[in-house]
């Protein structure tokens, strides 16, 4: 199934109970622009590397829109406008003050040099700095981007319009960063974590997690649930899976990581070493995370999911009938619009930062993510009860209902 028939599968779920006509239906899950552009770049060699850029704004009616930006081989429209819907949604759960935007490259910045980067960077601004700011949408870091992208963004938009570094979020700290953005992710993910195990009994020290993808999110999650007593039994990357049934060493597996010229787990042998995709279908796992890709838990592999609880760190990492069926079998699964909603919470706060010129110290900022993720979780588990639906369809209708309340207050056509 493609992304974004997916992601539109579950907006009618909850569409159906919030009882939304079709024409609303509509309006809604279009997206207002989308815009696909040519990205052209001298490479190191003198050769042109042309690759093909995305934004997709999909909703303004609670703000200005925001989202990542993924620099990928697998980028394409229908991923991107997908991936726009879900930040509408999820902006909304988490009570943000903004819309909904995704962008990005279809490039494998693996394979490209800093300088390449750097300029590929540079030209992809030069083609949409004109639909982008402040108040209008407000791009930051997804997969294959991080605070360097960032900030040659900031430096390349101010050449058009001035000073402004609220123009993106997740840049470094010395650049405007926000203190605890680079982390918030992957700590709001284990704080939503220990928030589900409480409501399910489940106690960190006998529960057994597996992690896949140990990028910005998933080396993040992991820390943080090390640090909170969890046993994390297993991590992935592109290079494998790491797995020691008795609990990974953790100091060991984030030294090696960040010693690792590449940034990657390869040649980390203080454990089993399995092949990659290896790690979804391992035996007695408690909580899967996914942080890594969409659609990697399909019919091809999840009638051999162990897990109980499945914490969506990644963005729609589930397809809809294989989420049925771990509905069926009573799996409780955390959704990606209420599980990473702690990255773009950190970017508010970094954009409200900008806007102020003003700085918060990290305590400041992980409490305040702590409660805007708390009061999130508690109103999508309440509303999850009181509607006996999943937590998806519940975090759904919590979002969408925020949405339809925004336009109708504004006029129709806000949307
Ligand atoms: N960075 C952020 O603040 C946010 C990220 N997300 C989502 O979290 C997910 C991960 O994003 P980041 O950590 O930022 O990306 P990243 O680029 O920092 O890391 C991605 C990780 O996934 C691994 N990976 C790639 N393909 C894999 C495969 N087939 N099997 C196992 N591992 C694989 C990579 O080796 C790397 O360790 C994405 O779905 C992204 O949309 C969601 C909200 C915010
Ligand atoms: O930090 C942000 O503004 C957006 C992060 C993002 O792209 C996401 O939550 O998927």
């Amino acid at each position: 199934m493609k992304a974004f028939e997916s992601t539109s599968k579950y907006f009618h779920r909850a569409a159906d109970l919030l009882e939304i006509d079709d024409h609303m239906r509509q309006a809604l899950l279009m997206p207002r622009r989308e815009i696909q552009v040519q990205v052209t770049i001298e490479r190191d060699d003198g050769s042109l590397g042309t690759f093909v850029g995305f934004r997709v704004q999909h909703n303004k009616s609670r703000g200005p829109m925001k989202g990542g930006l993924r620099f990928h081989p697998e980028v394409d429209l229908d991923e991107t406008r997908s991936l726009a819907s879900l930040m509408t949604w999820k902006t909304a759960v988490a009570n943000l003050p903004y819309g909904g935007a995704k962008g990005g490259i279809g490039v494998d910045p693996k394979q490209l040099s800093t300088r390449e980067l750097e300029h590929l960077t540079r030209a992809f601004v030069d083609q949409i700095h004109d639909i982008v700011g402040p108040d209008t949408d407000i791009p930051a870091p997804d997969m294959g981007t991080d605070h360097l992208v960032m900030s040659w963004f900031r430096n390349q938009w101010e050449k058009y319009h001035g000073f402004h570094p609220a123009v993106i979020t997740g840049k470094p700290v010395e650049e405007y960063g926000a203190v605890g953005r680079e982390e918030a992710t992957g700590r709001g993910v284990g704080t939503l974590t220990i928030k589900t195990c409480n409501r399910l009994g489940m106690k960190p020290a006998d529960t057994k997690v597996a992690i896949q993808g140990f990028g910005n999110v998933g080396s993040h999650a992991a820390k943080f649930l090390h640090e909170s007593m969890f046993t994390i039994i297993a991590l992935s990357d592109m290079t494998g899976t790491y797995y020691d049934p008795e609990g990974l060493d953790m100091g060991a597996v984030l030294h090696h990581k960040l010693n690792n010229p590449d940034g990657t787990l390869h040649g980390f042998n203080r454990c089993e070493v399995l092949p990659v995709d290896d790690l979804l279908t391992l035996p007695e796992i408690d909580i899967l995370i996914p942080a890594a890709l969409g659609g990697v838990i399909n019919a091809s592999n999840v009638d051999h999911i162990s897990a109980k609880v499945i914490i969506e760190a990644a963005n729609e990492p589930i397809e809809p009938d294989a989420d049925d069926q771990l509905n069926e079998r009573g799996v409780t699964v955390l959704p990606d619009i209420l599980a990473n909603a702690g990255g773009v919470t950190v970017s508010y706060f970094e954009w409200v930062q900008n806007r102020q010129h003003y700085r918060w110290t990290l305590d400041r900022v992980r409490q305040e993510l702590d409660h805007t993720l708390s009061n999130s979780f508690e109103q999508v588990w309440q509303v999850a009860q009181s509607k006996n639906v999943s937590l998806r369809t519940a975090a759904y209708y919590l979002g969408i209902g925020r949405v339809l309340n925004a336009s109708k207050l504004a006029g129709m056509t806000s949307v």
